[in-house]
């Protein structure tokens, strides 16, 4: 299985995520600056994966900070934190993990400066290790709404490329296919940055799963041939009321399942549940630069100075959402009181 992050010798080793499916290339990540380049340009990508970079990004910004007293060293990791924050907004798992990192140092505030930055770097390891574990209970909670023989519908990649391993929308899958499992996958292109077939293509024919691309406006007449059993995707944020931030494309697709009668599930970790946002219309949406649309991957596709809408992201209401498959079990409405239940500890599907 691909390894997205690696972190050694005090440098990050991360896959150049748009080099794929061409060029397979690992690029060494030795500073904060290159941690914000690498997550803002994409080069590593998915909710659970920024965040996890971003701690790793904290690790590299405070090495060499010569404070030694814990209040200048924690405003200057405030900073840090809060310039790796600005790199993307909407995935809430990168300002989880910042969070955990400021936390970790508080907690840790009567210990030598030397001594916290060793905390913290074992703090971001942390946070990778858990997320593998996260994941692989996404995949055991959501082959439950798989079977033998199944067909997919993903939009977009969350898989072993967006997280630390196994992925979160298609982890269910490789389990399935662990399992001996007849699965095939139909993988949406995903305009304008193409995670699908650049990404989910890539990883799923890596493990030997069967996988078809189509263009996003295949989507409706796959579905309605009736060859899509389930729709599996991420997500990048989870309102309090179930309302689901994720890649652009996925309110249409989730509006297509609800036409055809097929199931609609999210899947992520309860990491990207943020319980402090009411509701899906109070997500901030990323908005990209125009050259992704007009000029996509080389080739200019539209006149230069074309008015250009460019959303990295939309939000599916609750409604679509038949459950939410996290590592503690599959959510399902009414959302505002189960997503509470499962921070209560209480877990499990609802
Ligand atoms: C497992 S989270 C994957 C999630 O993140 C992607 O966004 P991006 O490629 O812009 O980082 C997309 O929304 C995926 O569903």
């Amino acid at each position: 299985m691909l390894k997205t992050l690696e972190y050694r010798d005090g440098k990050l080793y991360i896959i150049d995520q748009t080099k794929l499916p061409t060029e397979k290339e690992i690029i060494a990540i030795e500073t904060v600056e290159e941690c914000f380049d690498a997550i803002k340009k994409l080069k590593v990508r998915g909710a659970p994966a920024i965040g996890i970079a971003a701690a790793y990004g904290v690790v590299l910004g405070i090495k060499d900070l010569e404070e030694d007293d814990f209040n200048s060293f924690y405003n200057e990791l405030k900073k840090i934190s809060k310039y790796l924050g600005s790199s993307r907004p909407t995935a809430v798992n990168l300002f989880w993990a910042l969070d955990r990192m400021e936390k970790k140092a508080l907690e840790n505030k009567y210990k030598p400066v030397e001594e916290i930055k060793k905390i913290l770097e074992e703090e971001a390891i942390s946070i990778q290790r858990e997320d593998e574990k996260i994941c692989k209970k996404i995949g055991e909670n959501g082959i439950e709404v798989l079977k033998d023989g199944y067909t997919i519908l993903t939009h977009c990649n969350a898989g072993v490329l967006a997280t630390s391993k196994y992925g979160t929308a298609l982890a269910p899958i490789y389990l399935a296919k662990e399992r001996g499992w007849n699965i095939k996958v139909f993988a949406d292109e995903t305009r304008p940055l193409l995670q699908g077939s650049r990404l989910t293509t890539f990883e799923l024919m890596e493990a030997g799963i069967d996988v078809t691309l189509i263009t996003d406006n295949m989507a409706a007449m796959v579905m309605s041939k009736g060859w899509i059993d389930v729709v599996i995707v991420g997500c990048d944020r989870v309102a309090a009321n179930g309302d689901v931030a994720n890649k652009i494309g996925t309110y249409g697709v989730a509006l297509l399942a609800k036409a055809h009668n097929i199931p609609f599930y999210v899947a992520g970790p309860t990491t990207t549940i943020d319980l402090k946002t009411p509701t899906g219309k109070d997500i901030v949406i990323e908005e990209r630069g125009r050259e992704e649309i007009i000029c996509g991957f080389g080739k200019q596709t539209a006149p230069s100075n074309v008015k250009v809408y460019n959303p990295a992201f939309d939000v599916t209401p609750n409604e679509l959402i038949d459950g939410i498959i996290t590592e503690k079990g599959i959510v399902r409405a009414p959302y505002d009181i189960n997503l509470k239940t499962i921070f209560s500890g209480a877990g499990g599907e609802n």
